[in-house]
């Protein structure tokens, strides 16, 4: 694979068709090469309450991105900040006993000061605490939701917005109604995904409209992260090939990915937000590939790429509409 990672190289699914890659002159390409620029011209705060697992990975890729970092926990100090950060992040990925209160406030403080926020949903189904608090924030919304197809469906299912899934994406969907509530999702899947991108398309479009109705300005996104990343704002759909396999094999990718999400919603919409940073990291892992020996390099290469990739490679990257 080139290191440039063109279209021509991408590891796109078998069904996905090359000749739906935006045109050159797409404005979305534009809004996203204006969305790296300023992040490397304006170095904004994104503050992040994530956790401890993956945090200074995620403080490193949004300074890789341009952007600065601020990792807080308590409320009053996440709110604070908040009046001097862009935007913000909350990752639930590892979990202490006051989370239970200090996520869902924090959330309204959030809702009530129309403060734009990144959720990545990691484990999600997984564990009281973590349902509890996940629950909460269904009636203070993020504005963008990051997360593997896993997270997203049993995230949609917790909120009962799972739509009937559609015959491509389970084959033996139990029995649901339009509006009624999937059944629990079927098995929690802990920080990985065990379900594939596609099975999660029509969740994350259905999520994405259920987020524009409280979101500021009435736009959200939803990025579902795999092998081919689907990326939705309720209304258009965009599939994202590229990266590597090697990102999974490092602890992080993921949650980074949401931290860098943060940092570009910080300059822009919600979708351009979301394909910014999807297309960037795209372009970052297939770069670190070509250029590591394992694990511990590739992180290394990463966080290099995210430092060296341009507005206009990164706006050059395979975006499919379909
Ligand atoms: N098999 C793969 N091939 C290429 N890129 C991948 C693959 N799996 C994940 N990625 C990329 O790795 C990053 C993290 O995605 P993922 O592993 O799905 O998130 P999480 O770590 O939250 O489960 C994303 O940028 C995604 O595009
Ligand atoms: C291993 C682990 N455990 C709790 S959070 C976490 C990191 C998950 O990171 P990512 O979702 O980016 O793989
Ligand atoms: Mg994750």
């Amino acid at each position: 694979m080139s290191e440039s990672g063109s279209a021509a190289d991408f590891n796109a699914s078998a069904d996905i068709n090359p000749s739906t890659n935006l045109p050159e002159g797409d404005p979305i390409r534009a809004r996203i090469a204006q969305a790296v620029r300023d992040v490397r011209e304006q170095t904004p705060l994104a503050q992040s309450f994530t956790n401890f697992v993956t945090m200074n990975l995620v403080a490193n890729a949004q300074l890789a991105s341009g952007g600065t970092a601020a990792m807080s926990f308590l409320p009053d100090d996440v709110l604070d900040t908040a009046h001097i950060a862009k935007a913000s992040y909350i990752n639930v990925g590892t979990l202490l006993p006051f989370y239970k209160d200090a996520l869902p406030q924090i959330a309204r403080g959030f809702a009530k000061a129309g403060h734009p926020w990144v959720l990545d949903p990691v484990a999600a189904g997984i564990g009281a605490t973590r349902t509890e608090i996940l629950q909460s924030f269904r009636f203070a919304p993020p504005t963008v939701v990051r997360g593997n197809a896993s997270e997203i469906l049993a995230l949609t299912d917790m909120w009962g917005i799972r739509p009937v899934a559609s015959a491509a994406e389970t084959a033996s969907a139990a029995e649901t109604t339009e509006t009624a509530a999937a059944p629990e999702h079927t098995r929690p899947a802990g920080v990985e995904a065990v379900d594939d991108v596609d099975s999660a398309a029509s969740a994350a479009v259905a999520l994405a409209k259920s987020l524009s109705r409280t979101a500021p300005n009435g736009k959200a996104a939803v990025a579902v992260s795999g092998p081919v990343d689907l990326v939705t704002d309720g209304e258009r759909t965009f599939r994202l090939p590229g990266g590597s396999a090697l990102m999974t094999k490092i602890t992080g990718a993921g949650c980074s990915l949401g931290g860098v999400m943060a940092t570009y919603l910080a300059v822009a919409d919600p979708l351009t937000a979301a394909l910014a940073a999807s297309a960037l990291f795209n372009r970052a892992g297939q770069i670190a590939a070509g250029q590591s020996h394992g694990p511990g390099s590739f992180q290394v290469a990463l966080l290099d790429a995210l430092w060296n990739l341009t507005a206009d490679e990164v706006a050059a990257s395979p975006i499919l509409a379909v």
